[in-house]
């Protein structure tokens, strides 16, 4: 697979209405070879349709779709074929047919086969049929098919459904691992704290559309540094801090200071006031956090 950094993916102002109802609005973002993208938002936001109009599975009213520089429509989409996977909604499998006979409807390449086996831990049971799979199980044969070819792009709408955390834990691995190689991945999810592990772009989609689209890290920089002091004197130490203007609260995990750019100052101020710390950390500020904060200014901005 190669790591071509040029646009895999363009989705350019994209409408797409059912009858009345404006279901997507001037949509944008475009994905490039190694992404992961994280698709969150609201039911009922547009995250699975969106995901199947890449797939020309509905049709678009307005805008573009382009995958490797090709148009993607209900009537034109042989470039999905070879360089795209994808899961929507429930796995759509054969209840009589075992994991390994759905597996070779995709392809029959025997090492491919045996490699997504091995990557997701499935050879205990491939040879039972489906209809004996419990729903976790079924959730990873619908993903080892859309890995299965080694796809330049994998679609994956909730792909932790049904998942226990051991297997949670097993996709993020291997997603990341195959990211490095150059797959794109479009991932939607509702579990922001799982989500937030693997991906390295964030868009959320609110009434159809796009009110956010950014890289995690520059998500994360913008957050202020929040310190979480625990003190065998957390009185005497919240005086100290107030009386030296630092912005801090007591809250139930210690004493949380915010904004501290230097560690040197406060630490020696409060040990000379003979406060012991038990504890000196950063707290971690969580996706959901960070996107409602985020959320908050940017409509806040809208109405100003
Ligand atoms: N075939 C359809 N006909 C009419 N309306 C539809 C159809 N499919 C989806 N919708 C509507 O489009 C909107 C977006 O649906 P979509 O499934 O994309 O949302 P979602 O963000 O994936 O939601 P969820 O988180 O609940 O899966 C919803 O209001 C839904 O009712």
């Amino acid at each position: 697979m190669k790591t071509d950094q040029t646009k895999l993916v363009m989705v350019q102002d994209v409408t797409l209405h059912y009858g009345r109802h404006v279901v997507l609005k001037h949509v944008n973002f475009s994905m490039k070879a190694g992404q992961i993208m994280g698709v969150i938002g609201p039911n009922g936001a547009g995250k699975t349709t969106i995901m199947k109009a890449m797939l020309g599975l509905v049709k678009v009213n307005q805008g573009t779709i382009t995958l490797l520089n090709e148009r993607v429509t209900p009537q034109h989409h042989a470039v999905l074929a070879d360089n795209v996977g994808a899961l929507i909604e429930n796995p759509a499998l054969y209840p009589f047919l075992t994991g390994w006979q759905q597996l070779q409807l995709v392809t029959k390449n025997e090492s491919q086969l045996k490699w997504v086996i091995a990557a997701l831990q499935m050879s205990a049971y491939i040879h039972q049929t489906v209809k004996h799979y419990s729903l976790g199980m079924r959730q990873k044969l619908g993903i080892a098919m859309a890995l299965v070819t080694k796809p330049k792009l994998v679609i994956l709408d909730e792909p932790m459904n049904g998942l226990d955390p051991q297997s949670v834990k097993l996709l993020r691995d291997l997603m990341k691992r195959l990211a490095q190689q150059g797959m794109a991945f479009l991932i939607s999810s509702h579990i922001l704290s799982e989500l937030e592990k693997v991906i390295d772009t964030v868009m959320v989609i609110d009434h159809g559309r796009v009110v956010l689209q950014t890289a995690m890290q520059d998500l994360q920089q913008n957050q202020q540094q929040k310190l979480v002091l625990q003190t065998t004197a957390d009185a005497q130490a919240l005086t100290w801090l107030q009386r030296h203007h630092y912005a801090c609260s007591q809250q139930a995990d210690g004493l949380v200071v915010m904004g501290v750019t230097s560690l040197t100052p406060l630490l020696a101020g409060l040990i000379a006031q003979g406060v012991q710390f038990t504890y000196i950390g950063e707290q971690a500020v969580d996706l959901e956090t960070i996107l409602l904060r985020q959320l908050g200014q940017s409509v806040r901005g809208e109405l100003e």
